[in-house]
């Protein structure tokens, strides 16, 4: 079921100037982990900042469980865990602890809750040591995981992240995954925006790709790449270049890209020709070969960077 419809959503700046994000549309359903990607400065921020009502859109319409939160978006925040950019959903000068009691407050829970519901999200990262330290004194990956609990705090309908893993080391970025993916299973409504494209694979079920405001690509994580994968890619190192005879037989069948020196990937064009291109593999003089399996890195830069030429 849809919790965020977001509609045509268009942004410009400076009058005159280039849009920010231009008509712009997604949904994100119950449950749904939905990875927002795009190159630094391609609208993402803009886009969060719209549905929170931070930054007006010129045209477009966002709805909040069918209901238009465009312009009155009270029922979208009473129910939506934030973590903007540089975890500014925080006082800084004030403890783990008293920014869960100020911040559940603000979403309906009393202090006893919000003290219980803070620490056990510090239990789940392993930082129940920090819990009474003011804010400034904790390390920039610390600072990071309290914004997140913060913005967990009262059980949201809908939780919306600006690069969640920025600072954060491998186990607090594993145990992070684990708690977006009990908050999913919960029918929690997760909007993350990233660049780290493995972190993206590993949570998302859906991708929306922005380039220069606007989208480039929108589609199931799983779909995505189970279409990727189903064109055989491999990757050969020879004993010698591929003479002109050769490079002419494999681009009859193959993409061909020469990775370095003696390393070239094969991506085959079609699958039916799979037999004809392993029979002209067995004739090379092969040092090694691998089958690639490809993620979202070669969506994105398919989007992201053949966009820029
Ligand atoms: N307050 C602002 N005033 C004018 N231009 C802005 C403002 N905020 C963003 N922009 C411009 O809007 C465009 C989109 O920026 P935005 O911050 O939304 O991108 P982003 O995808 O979040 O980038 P990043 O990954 O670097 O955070 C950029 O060209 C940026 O320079």
């Amino acid at each position: 079921m849809t919790l965020l419809s977001v509609n045509n959503i268009s942004k410009t700046y400076q009058k005159g100037k280039k849009k920010a994000v231009s008509n712009v549309s997604f949904e994100v359903n119950h449950g749904d982990i939905v990875a927002f990607l795009g190159p630094n400065g391609a609208g993402k921020t803009t886009t969060l900042k719209m549905i929170l009502n931070l930054v007006s859109p010129d045209e477009g319409k966002i709805l909040f469980d069918e209901q238009d939160v465009t312009n009155s978006n009270l029922p979208l925040l009473k129910n939506t865990g934030v973590l903007l950019e540089g975890s500014k959903n925080m006082f800084w000068a004030l403890s783990p602890m008293e920014n869960f009691v100020y911040w559940g407050g603000q979403r309906g829970l009393n202090r006893k809750e919000a003290e219980k519901k803070g620490l056990d999200l510090l239990k789940q990262f392993n930082l129940t040591d920090k819990k009474d330290t003011s804010i400034t004194k904790l390390s920039r990956g610390m600072q990071q995981i309290v914004g997140i609990c913060c913005a967990m705090i009262a059980n949201p309908k809908l939780l919306i992240l600006d690069e969640p893993t920025l600072g954060l080391d491998l186990t607090a970025v594993k145990i992070m995954i684990d708690s977006l993916e009990m908050l999913s299973s919960n029918g929690v409504g997760i909007l993350v925006t990233t660049h780290q494209l493995d972190f993206a694979q590993k949570v998302a079920n859906k991708i929306l790709l922005i380039n220069h405001g606007q989208l480039v690509f929108s589609d199931s994580v799983k779909d995505s790449l189970d279409r990727l994968n189903k064109q055989a890619v491999f990757e050969i190192s020879l004993s010698r270049s591929l003479n002109d005879e050769e490079v002419g037989m494999a681009i009859a069948y193959c993409e061909i890209v020469n990775k370095s020196d003696l390393t070239y990937r094969l991506s085959v064009k079609d699958q039916k020709d799979i037999s004809k291109v392993l029979k002209m593999l067995s004739e090379l003089p092969i040092v090694k070969i691998q089958t690639v399996t490809r993620g979202l890195d070669e969506i994105f830069k398919h989007y992201a960077e053949v966009n820029d030429d």
